[in-house]
């Protein structure tokens, strides 16, 4: 069978492929994590739920300048223009997304102005911040967006499945991630990602063109480290 590689090694259009097995113990970590599978198995804590929720309603607040600056980036460097469609697409779901947040707090009686953002919320936030510079490429950028959004699908989709005893009251979060148009969402991006890691390991060919391929995979361990540290704040040790 001639399967072509390209100069790292990798098949064609596998390079997510390859991280999520090279990875896959971080990528359970973050999928899989403890609140998730409390959830689904019906044990889940409603005061880490709150947790969560509360941490949650702050960081999609700095998701959407994250998810602007990708769409410019998109606008400038991208080698395909259905790219734009979709982050637009995305961008549009995050207004509906916000508005889900206050009316899920106000349900659960938490109070967003008290909500004190915690150490690791902060952090993830700031380096949300720092993809956003100009410095940093498109590729590298939309590897981290897609990641973001794949650990919630994933994870909230996992809350779905047949067999799972997700309290009534919280199917419609783990319906918010966990749908299948979220999915084919996710999928379109995770598409993307693959079309421009292919090309950056072209790039590499050219002399003199930075390993944008290595710091997309950097990004992508920073991201799954930080869901799993966002996850861990449902615990409520943590400050
Ligand atoms: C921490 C985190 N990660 C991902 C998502 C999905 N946008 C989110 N709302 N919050």
């Amino acid at each position: 069978m001639d399967v072509k590689k390209n100069i790292v090694g990798v098949d064609r259009g596998e390079v997510i492929e390859t991280w999520l097995k090279k990875h896959r113990l971080i990528y359970t970590g973050a999928t899989r994590h403890p609140l998730i599978l409390s959830i689904r198995d019906g044990t889940v804590h409603l005061s880490s739920f709150k947790r969560w929720l509360g941490q949650d309603c702050i960081f999609v607040r700095a998701f959407v300048p994250f998810a602007a600056s990708l769409l410019i980036k998109a606008w400038k460097e991208s080698d395909n223009r259905s790219d734009l469609d979709v982050l637009l697409g995305g961008l549009a779901a995050l207004n509906d997304e916000i508005a889900w947040f206050k009316q899920e707090a106000a349900k659960w009686g938490v109070l967003l102005s008290e909500i004190v953002p915690q150490k690791t919320n902060e952090e993830y936030c700031r380096f949300l911040e720092s993809l956003m510079s100009p410095e940093v490429e498109y590729t590298v950028a939309i590897t981290a967006y897609w990641a973001i959004e794949a650990v919630y699908q994933e994870s909230f989709a996992h809350c779905l499945e047949d067999g799972s005893k997700t309290p009534p009251e919280l199917l419609e979060t783990c319906q918010r991630w966990g749908n299948p148009g979220f999915g084919q969402y996710c999928s379109a991006l995770r598409n993307i990602v693959n079309r421009r890691l292919e090309r950056a390991s072209d790039d590499q060919l050219k002399e003199g063109l930075d390993d944008v391929l290595k710091k997309a995979e950097v990004v992508f361990l920073r991201v799954l480290e930080y869901e799993v540290d966002f996850w861990n704040m449902s615990r409520g040790d943590s400050l």
